[in-house]
């Protein structure tokens, strides 16, 4: 009997029909002008080792998989992903370096000099208190005496708080981290867009929950999807669970009216296959997987698909 049930993959092909027919048009920060709708909400089954990876263009998992690593690093500077071929954060230490100094350095000489000159990475390379410095240090203040409070020289870290939190008390519904620091947004690059993540433990699964404020659904998707996916596996892994699903949730959601090709391309696609994720070591904490740790297998997806990205 031919199995009936619909790919995983369909959920956002009908989301990107949908928002490309009926979404409400604006010009947005950029300039670029979207189509958008609030409120989405997708579901895909990590069981099996099964990850939600887009079949109908092929997503450069590695890419995002070193941005997550990244983020869990702490680092906030883009040297280190460009040093190893990661792209996807240059331009906007550009552009505000563009801006300040009037110069018209293209992005390869730009990242050459970030790479080669560590004095011009730390000035122009870092993107504030993104991600990473709120997710493992987020800012703790302490008492100095006389009602006075400095900074404490290690901040909050979410993420070894939340693996103990999950392995003591399972059943919580605190099961949290978050990059959204009111106080510090004003001082990043890009306020995080994947800002909440909610985990709950279910019959022995980890289940994972994204909600992200701001989606551009025909390209930061599918590393969002992606990292949600990872996050969730390395968290099970080290709290000696099996993967349940990850629940994905989009505020304002929306497609750039410059992904016209893109758009008309993939909506024509027919997802198929079943790709699995890998994780090949056990680590001995959440802080030390490698790149090297993660193999994607029976990933075939169809050709790659260019869009520019809105700055
Ligand atoms: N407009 C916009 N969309 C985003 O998805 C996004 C931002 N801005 N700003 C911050 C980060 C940077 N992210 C990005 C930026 C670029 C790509 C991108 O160009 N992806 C291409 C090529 C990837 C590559 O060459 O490695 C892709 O096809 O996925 C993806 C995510 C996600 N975020
Ligand atoms: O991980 C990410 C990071 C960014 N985006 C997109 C969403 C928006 O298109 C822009 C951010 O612009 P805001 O004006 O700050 O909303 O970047 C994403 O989809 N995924």
């Amino acid at each position: 009997m031919r199995d009936t049930t619909p790919h995983y993959e369909q959920q956002y092909l009908d989301l990107m029909r949908h928002i490309w027919r009926h979404g409400d048009e604006r010009i947005d920060r950029t300039g670029v002008g979207t189509r958008s709708i609030l409120g989405a909400t997708m579901r895909f089954s990590l069981a099996d080792d099964a990850v939600p990876l887009l079949t109908t263009k092929r997503v450069y998992w590695k890419v995002a998989a070193r941005e997550m690593l990244w983020f869990l690093s702490g680092d906030t500077n883009i040297r280190e992903l460009v040093r190893q071929g990661v792209h996807i954060w240059t331009d906007w230490p550009l552009d505000a370096y563009r801006r300040a100094t009037g110069e018209t350095i293209d992005r390869d000489a730009f990242e050459a000099r970030i790479i080669e000159d560590e004095a011009f990475a730390r000035q122009w390379g870092d993107l504030g208190p993104v991600y990473g410095a709120q997710w493992v240090n987020w800012p703790r203040y302490e008492a100095a005496g006389d009602g006075l409070y400095r900074r404490a020289a290690q901040g909050h870290n979410q993420i070894a708080d939340l693996v103990a939190a999950i392995r003591a008390t399972p059943g919580s519904r605190r099961l949290l981290f978050t990059g959204w620091n009111v106080a510090e947004v004003a001082n990043m690059a890009l306020p995080p867009c994947h800002m909440t993540y909610q985990f709950q433990v279910s019959n022995g699964k980890l289940n994972g929950l994204l909600f992200q404020r701001s989606c551009d659904l025909g390209l930061g998707f599918a590393f969002n999807i992606f990292g949600l996916s990872m996050i969730t596996r390395m968290l099970a892994q080290q709290c000696d669970l099996e993967p349940g699903e990850v629940v994905w949730q989009g505020g304002d959601v929306h497609l750039y009216l410059n992904h016209a090709a893109l758009v008309e391309e993939q909506m024509e696609r027919i997802p198929s296959g079943a790709p699995r994720l890998r994780i090949n070591r056990r680590p001995s904490d959440i802080f030390s997987y490698a790149i090297e740790d993660f193999e994607v297998i029976n990933y075939a997806p169809q050709a790659h698909i260019s869009a520019p990205v809105a700055v």
